[in-house]
């Protein structure tokens, strides 16, 4: 039995990468596919340059999960909107595959009680690409030797978040495995406001949003003498379509909410 897979957020760049990895997938059906933009009519597949699917792009996520009934929802639209569509998937018994940032830690556990309500799992991740997983597990071990480390992360110009939810769960990562909390008290004059970036508890978030960027981000650490710098780049988003597709297919053997991909890879 192929695992039956609606798409939310599919007139999107990463959701009609999302159709196309599905279809490709010989395990998965992609079922439906949602988007507030869709016209319940226009096929998905010339949208996608895959042909057609006689699947049309529609506008109601509640109706359409109670029309087609799909296993999994992947989920990559807007963090404005995440939460609710979380909950509309969950409560209709569906499984949410999320790459959608915003999603705080708090979100996670009102997340976690849907899970618990409506008896279904889910997978989270800032993240999907195996690089940028491996960014930053490999800068949270970095951290427990040179504490001192600040984040650069650059993006396309059209994303609407900063910084990005990669760049929070680095520097989420940085924290808990350093040891120590804060930075020495230090005065700055800051002569153009906002130039020391944003700040978590000592660590900096720069973000760059540039035309001719897809997803990119280093990661800087400072010791005695000596720098270290961690650095991911996403040149296209097919990098995230392994990662998608691997957790559409996890979270059908698991019962609870999974946060991050690296939760599920055989690391
Ligand atoms: N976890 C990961 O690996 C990755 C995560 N992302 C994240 O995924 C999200 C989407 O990115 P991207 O594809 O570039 O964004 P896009 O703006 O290209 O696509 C999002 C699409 O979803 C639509 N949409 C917005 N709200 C809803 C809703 N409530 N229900 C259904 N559709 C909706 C948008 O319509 P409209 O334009 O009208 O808002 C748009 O068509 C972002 O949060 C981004 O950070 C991106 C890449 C990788
Ligand atoms: O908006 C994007 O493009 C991306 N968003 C995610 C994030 O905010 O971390 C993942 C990746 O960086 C691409």
């Amino acid at each position: 039995m192929k695992i039956k897979v609606a798409v939310s957020g599919a007139l999107g760049n990463m959701g009609k990468e999302v159709i196309r990895a599905v279809t490709a997938d010989a395990d998965l059906e992609l079922v439906a596919a949602i988007d507030t933009n869709g016209d319940n009519t226009s096929d998905i597949g010339p949208i996608a340059h895959i042909g057609e699917t006689n699947i049309p792009v529609n506008n109601d996520m509640a109706k359409t999960l109670r029309e087609i009934k799909p296993d999994v929802v992947v989920d990559f639209t807007s963090p404005y909107t995440v939460m609710q569509n979380v909950e509309t998937i969950m409560a209709a018994g569906v499984r949410p595959v999320v790459g959608t940032t915003g999603i705080t830690e708090a979100d996670l556990e009102k997340i976690k009680g849907w899970s618990e309500k409506y008896g279904v799992s889910g997978i989270i991740a800032p993240n999907f690409a195996i690089g940028a997983v491996l960014m930053m597990l490999f800068a949270a071990q970095a951290a427990k030797y040179l504490p001192d480390a600040e984040i650069i992360e650059l993006h396309h110009d059209k994303k609407v978040d900063a910084p990005s939810g990669t760049a929070i769960k680095t520097a989420e990562m940085i924290l808990k495995s350093r040891g120590r909390s804060g930075r020495e008290a230090r005065e700055e004059l800051e002569k153009v406001k906002g130039a020391r970036g944003g700040e978590m508890d000592g660590v900096n978030l720069h973000s760059v949003r540039l035309p001719g960027l897809v997803a990119h981000q280093e990661v800087l650490f400072g010791g005695i003498g000596q720098t270290l710098s961690i650095r991911h780049d996403s040149i296209d988003r097919t990098s995230f379509m392994p990662g998608v597709v691997l957790a559409v297919k996890e979270v059908m053997k698991k019962e609870e909410v999974i946060y991050g991909l690296e939760n599920i890879l055989n690391l």
